[in-house]
């Protein structure tokens, strides 16, 4: 079990905390911190605020995925997807969406808008070598098996 503080910025008392619609979910759903209704034209990307900020142990991260629903309906996603949120940050937790549909799309207070996943980071230690192993693939990518 990870513990995870959260702390919801003033002025936001309205505002629902991030939320798992369903027992088994990955994701907890964050809902937008606008005062107003914002408006995305399509092609255009705004920073969503979510009204809290975050405080978890050293190994964990979060990340700010779009929600499938939006994509597919509206064509909204997250341009940064997924998002990564530092255990060390202490800032508002914010969504940067993007319209990649047709039509403008508003957001109003209180409506989802992404969703975070936590995870856990592996502790690493990268280390500068002459030589690297062999590997049957070796320098081979981006689609040099085939189609
Ligand atoms: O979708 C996001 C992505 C980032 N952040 C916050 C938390 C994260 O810890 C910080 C920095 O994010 P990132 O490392 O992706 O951005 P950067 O461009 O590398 O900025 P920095 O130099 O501050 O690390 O911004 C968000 O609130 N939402
Ligand atoms: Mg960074």
């Amino acid at each position: 079990m990870h513990y995870v503080q959260i702390h919801k910025l003033p002025g936001h008392d309205d505002v629902k905390l991030p939320e798992k619609m369903s027992a088994g979910a990955s994701g907890y759903d964050l809902y937008a911190a606008v005062e107003e209704p914002v408006v995305l034209q399509p092609g255009e990307r705004k920073l969503i605020p979510t009204g809290f900020a975050l405080a978890m142990p050293e190994g964990l991260e979060a990340q700010v995925r779009p929600r499938s629903g939006l994509a597919l309906k509206h064509g909204i996603t997250c341009l940064n997807t997924p998002g990564t949120i530092d255990a060390d940050y202490r800032g508002e937790v914010k969504v940067l969406l993007i319209n990649l549909g047709q039509e403008p799309f508003a957001i109003a207070r209180n409506e989802r808008i992404a969703q975070m996943v936590f995870q856990e980071v592996p502790q690493i230690r990268i280390e500068q070598v002459e030589t690297l192993s062999e590997t049957v693939r070796g320098a081979g990518g981006f689609g040099h098996t085939g189609k």
